[in-house]
């Protein structure tokens, strides 16, 4: 068997250690082509010692250097490369069969779209790229003919409830809904008045996935579920009007589809990301990941409740920057980058995050965001009106 050459993209973060840790459970199938670091030069070191790859990229020339000294010492014989030049290289490399997209954030959109334009097979788990440039990016992903493959929890168990018997168009397939569950946070029962106060360390304390802190303060603000909603539209062709949050506490269903003879599909699994992940590694196939089988007597009890809109008001903010299209899900995006920093270094209030997220989506001139230079133009423009905004609001 060929073994798959892949590139992990953000190989120091919490999706980068679970897509390794699948990876490793099956050599004979795949070999690491690339990892890359942002900040944790010392992690990425260990990863290159640990999987050899070809390439590794680091944030900066001198961390470049570092690490290529390190490697020499311990006689590993991976390349490191660096920047935006070496991300695009490692994404774009001839010799590389799929691309896992896992860099947190606006950052990751220009790397990822550079393994789209080349065709890559996309493993993709950064929504945030689909949320700034989704029409960008889903004409390239047509023109290119990359598969596609969602690794976002919810998307992933769509795509696995989705009968495409009969064509890749969704209503085609007798599709009428979408309903992406949601756990609810860490704050899912706490009142309004006590979110006033809480903290950093609360807000990352997620319930039932364990993930980097800028998701996880998603998570608590609902705004991953509204960042999933508009990743679902461009992912699945979806209007919003035909797209569902309910809140499931439990996070065993990871997400539905409903179709119109009465049928209602779902994928289920106990909260680990090494399913969708080793689902998209081995995709048509199957592979074991490690993860426990679903005991349903362990389970006992699914739960679903309606999302609270006024305690978590990120959720309808997601919905009217769908809605009002354009570039308004890019400033969307770039104002909670921006808020959610700030809540981390204390300079925010939780609360306040939405009505930066608000204020900002109000000010941010309107834009056409066709090519990809106008996607990162309202993108820096939105980060400095919600810097002033976290100015205006903060603690
Ligand atoms: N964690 C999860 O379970 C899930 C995550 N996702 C999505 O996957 C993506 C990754 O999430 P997660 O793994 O939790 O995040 P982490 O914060 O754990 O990891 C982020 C990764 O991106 C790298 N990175 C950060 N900033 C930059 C930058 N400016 N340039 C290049 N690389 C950078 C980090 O490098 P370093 O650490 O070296 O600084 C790290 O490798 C996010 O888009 C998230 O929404 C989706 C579903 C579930
Ligand atoms: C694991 C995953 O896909 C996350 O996006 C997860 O869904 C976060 O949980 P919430 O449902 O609380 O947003
Ligand atoms: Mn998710």
């Amino acid at each position: 068997m060929t073994r798959k050459k892949i590139t992990l993209l953000g190989a120091t973060g919490s999706i980068g250690a679970s897509a390794l840790d699948v990876i490793a459970r099956h050599p004979e199938r795949y070999e690491v082509f690339a990892l890359t670091a942002h900040r944790q030069n010392d992690a990425l070191f260990d990863l290159c010692h640990r999987y050899r790859p070809a390439y590794a990229v680091t944030a900066t020339a001198e961390a470049a250097m570092a690490l290529r000294a390190k490697l020499m010492e311990a006689a590993v014989a991976t390349e490191v490369l660096h920047g935006s030049e070496g991300l695009t290289a490692v994404a774009q490399a001839p010799e590389v069969d799929s691309v896992l997209a896992a860099i947190v954030g606006a950052a990751g959109l220009v790397p990822t779209l550079a393994a789209v334009k080349a065709g890559k097979q996309l493993l993709l788990a950064n929504k945030e790229a689909l949320v700034m440039a989704g029409q960008l990016f889903m004409t390239e992903v047509a023109r290119s003919g990359t598969v596609l493959l969602p690794i976002d929890s919810e998307h992933n168990a769509i795509y696995q409830s989705i009968t495409r018997y009969i064509s890749n168009n969704l209503s085609a397939c007798g599709v009428r809904k979408i309903i992406l569950t949601a756990s609810g946070g860490p704050f899912r029962t706490a009142s309004r008045k006590s979110l006033e106060s809480v903290t950093p360390e609360q807000a990352c304390a997620h319930p039932n996935w364990s993930m980097g802190r800028k998701i996880s303060v998603d998570s608590a603000t609902l705004m991953n579920k509204g960042l999933e909603v508009i990743e679902a539209h461009w992912l699945f062709d979806m209007p919003p009007e035909r797209i569902d949050v309910v809140v499931h506490p439990q996070s065993v269903i990871h997400s539905l589809v409903e179709y119109v003879d009465g049928s209602t599909l779902a994928q289920l699994g106990n909260p680990d990301m090494r399913t969708p992940i080793a689902y998209a590694l081995a995709y048509p196939g199957r592979i074991d990941a490690g993860v426990k089988p679903l005991d349903l007597f362990e389970v006992a009890q699914l739960t679903f409740e309606r999302p609270d809109r006024q305690r978590f008001p990120c959720l309808d903010l997601a919905y009217q920057a769908l809605r009002a299209g354009a570039a308004a899900p890019a400033v969307l995006n770039a104002a909670n980058e921006i808020a959610v920093e700030a809540f981390l270094d204390r300079r925010l209030p939780f609360m306040r995050i939405a009505a930066v997220i608000s204020s900002t989506l109000d000010q941010a001139a309107a834009h056409e965001a066709l090519g990809i230079e106008q996607v990162l133009e309202v993108d820096r423009q939105a980060r400095q009106i919600a810097t002033g905004m976290v100015r205006r609001y903060g603690a």
